[in-house]
């Protein structure tokens, strides 16, 4: 790292002593100023001395300053060049920019221009190598021998995910809410080719219809009442690297008709465009919903269906892999131990067998979510017991009842189920004291949905007489 002291450094090359030494004056206070008067001194000084910031003369003896500034690019992507123009040279200025100068001045400066361009280009790449570095951790972070579990079934997921992630092929992943499909789509854009390429997250569930193609495939100007600016849609900012439509199953018809043409064709327009837009991307989709179903009810395109199902990935519900349970389980106490910087704490005996038998409605996000309170609440002391896990986990008479209802004809499985979420939700309603944002964390869902299968299964707040306010409005 470097110290804050240490002040960047800024080459000037230009032939004209004057130039350099009034450029100098005005830099010298923030920056280290190092000097050449022709494109050999300069690129030598470059080579040697590697500034962070070059000051390029367009005119300069002998040679063209667009070439040198050619050589310089080629040589160092990262160091911002800017050029000095005469006054006439606008044609030469927009020469340079496409030649990828960062920015240029036309003599003779503005000194307030000339501290703002400097400053400007020395942050955007400063801005530019932060993203570098931050790539490169998520790269190690979603490399995929981070998914974690050992069982069979994640075995398998293990194997596909190798066998697939290079190519371009269209990749499905169905299971359970929680069971780690987004993590998934990450280490096959992570362990593709692509990996330096943007990785684009989108919740077709989490729009509204009306949003949903803008926010695909953009929308130009005035295209409607709302479209004020031409918007770059997430096809287009994922170009080159991989987009993962999560809930695919909550697409319209008409927007899985437009998605249909894109993967078919790979190209699409705007909203209101005319201009076909080619992109190169890797779809990544999941669902937690039937799909096959729901083309038999022609909720969803077969076509579309066939398109996107190229390669499946089913996850299975963590329920079914009992051995990956204390895996997980001690995998987040750790992850949290070392974030809190707190003394090495392990699972109870006991504990971990609560954990094991527990059937995980919500799946992995739920483990970690239950890991994260034990974790609050046993501070002080060395191990987990079952006292920091929630009741709800260790009721198994109550889910015994459930089942045996169930099994006996005596209950609808539907019901079953309801009494059982009922309980969870009311856990956590009463451990966060009713704080319904709380509790949807707890739970792992938004607080929308913890609102609506609230109404759903007939949960108010607990009864304080007058006092109690009205739920708000669950906004769209
Ligand atoms: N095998 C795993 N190893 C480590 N962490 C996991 C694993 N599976 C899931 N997780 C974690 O569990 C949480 C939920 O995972 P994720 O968001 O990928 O699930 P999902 O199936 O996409 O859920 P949804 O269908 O609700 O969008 C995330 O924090 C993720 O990091």
């Amino acid at each position: 790292m470097e110290s804050p002291a240490m002040k960047k450094r800024v080459l000037l090359i230009d032939d004209e002593a004057r130039v350099r030494t009034s450029l100098k004056m005005v830099l010298e206070p923030n920056y280290e100023i190092l000097q050449a008067a022709d494109a050999q001194e300069g690129l030598d000084t470059f080579r040697k001395e590697g500034p962070d910031l070059v000051l390029l003369d367009v005119v300069l003896p002998g040679t063209d300053g667009l070439a040198v500034l050619e050589t310089l690019r080629s040589e160092s992507r990262m160091t911002p060049v800017i050029m000095l123009t005469g006054t006439k040279s606008v044609k030469t200025a927009v020469d340079a920019m496409k030649l990828g100068a960062a920015d240029y001045l036309s003599k003779p400066f503005d000194v307030e221009e000339l501290r703002i361009v400097v400053d400007r280009a020395l942050s955007s790449q400063a801005l530019e190598r932060e993203v570098k570095q931050l790539r490169a951790q998520v790269v190690q972070r979603y490399a995929f021998h981070n998914l974690i579990g050992k069982s069979q079934g994640m075995q398998e997921i293990y194997a596909k995910i190798e066998q697939v992630a290079d190519s371009r092929t269209t990749v499905l992943i169905t299971g359970e809410s929680g069971t780690g499909k987004e993590l998934v789509a990450k280490a096959l854009h992570y362990n593709s080719g692509r990996r330096e390429r943007p990785f684009i997250a989108l919740n077709c569930a989490a729009l509204p219809e009306t949003l949903i193609e803008s926010e695909l495939f953009g929308h130009e100007k005035g295209s409607f009442t709302d479209a004020t600016a031409r918007r770059v849609g997430q096809f287009e900012l994922a170009n080159t690297g991989t987009l993962f439509l999560d809930e695919i199953g909550d697409l319209s018809a008409m927007t899985q008709a437009k998605l249909l043409r894109v993967l078919q064709e790979r190209e699409f327009t705007r909203i209101g465009g005319v201009q076909s837009i080619k992109v190169d991307v890797r779809i990544v989709a999941a669902t937690n919903r039937n799909l096959e179903d729901m083309v038999r009810k022609g909720q969803f395109r077969e076509d579309l269906y066939y398109r996107i199902n190229v390669i499946s990935l089913f996850l299975p519900p963590l329920r079914e892999r009992g051995e990956d349970i204390p895996l997980l389980a001690k995998h987040f106490l750790a992850k949290r131990v070392e974030e809190e910087k707190r003394p090495h704490i392990e699972f109870g005996k006991e504990a971990l067998e609560v954990l094991t038998r527990y059937p995980w409605p919500g799946n992995v996000r739920e483990m970690e979510n239950i890991i994260e309170q034990a974790f609050i609440w046993s501070q002080n002391c060395p191990q987990i017991t079952q006292e920091h896990l929630p009741t709800i986990m260790k009721s198994d008479s109550r889910s015994s009842s459930l089942r045996d209802d169930t099994l006996a004809g005596r209950m609808s499985l539907e019901k079953a189920v309801m009494e059982f979420e009922r309980e969870i939700i009311l856990d956590a309603l009463k451990r966060t004291n009713y704080v319904q944002t709380h509790a949807a964390n707890l739970l792992g869902i938004s607080r929308r949905m913890l609102k609506y299968r609230m109404d759903t299964l007939g949960i108010g707040r607990p009864d304080s007489g007058n006092s109690q306010e009205p739920d708000p409005p669950v906004q769209e």
